[in-house]
C-alpha cells in the first residue's frame, strides 16, 4: 500500500465562542493543512495519482476557507465550531468529494496544525 501526502496552508479568522481563554475573541492562525491518501495500485505511469492532482484539490478545498471568518460558513454553523477538528473533518469530506472520480485512491487523513507546536489527525 503507498500513502502520499501533499500540504499547503491557509489563513482565516475564528472565534470559539464560550472558550474560556483569548480563544474565545475574535483572532485569526495560519493552519497548515496534509492531506494523506492511500491507493493500492500504480498506474502505468508509476503513481497512485499525480502529486500535481492533489495539491489542485486541496488548493480547491483549502480556498473555501482561505481568508474567511470561519463561524460564517454554513458547515461551521449550528453548533460545529471551527476548531482544528471540525477544519480536518471539513477538508476530508471535501477533499473525499473531489477525488471520488480517481479510482483506487481513497482519503486517510487529514492534519491540521494550528501552530508548530499543536495539530490534529482526522482518520475516520
Ligand atoms: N483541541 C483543540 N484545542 C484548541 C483549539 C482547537 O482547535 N482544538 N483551538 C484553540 C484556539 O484556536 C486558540 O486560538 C489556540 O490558542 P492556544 O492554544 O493558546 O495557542 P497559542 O498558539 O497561543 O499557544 P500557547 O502555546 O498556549 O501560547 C485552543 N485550543
Ligand atoms: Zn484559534
Amino acid at each position: 500500500m503507498f500513502e502520499l501526502t501533499v500540504e499547503t496552508s491557509f489563513a482565516a479568522a475564528h472565534q470559539l465562542e464560550g472558550h474560556p481563554s483569548p480563544c474565545g475573541r475574535l483572532h485569526g492562525h495560519n493552519w497548515v493543512v496534509a492531506l494523506t491518501v492511500a491507493g493500492e495500485e500504480l498506474a502505468p505511469s508509476g503513481m497512485v495519482v499525480d502529486f500535481k492532482v492533489l495539491k489542485g484539490v486541496l488548493q480547491e478545498v483549502v480556498a473555501e476557507l482561505d481568508h474567511r471568518y470561519l463561524n460564517e460558513l454554513p458547515f461551521f454553523r449550528n453548533g460545529t465550531p471551527p476548531t482544528a477538528e471540525n477544519i480536518a473533518r471539513y477538508i476530508f469530506l471535501r477533499a473525499t468529494e473531489k477525488l471520488s472520480g480517481q479510482p483506487g485512491v481513497r482519503v486517510r487523513q487529514v492534519r491540521v496544525a494550528e501552530s508548530p507546536s499543536a495539530w490534529v489527525v482526522y482518520r475516520p
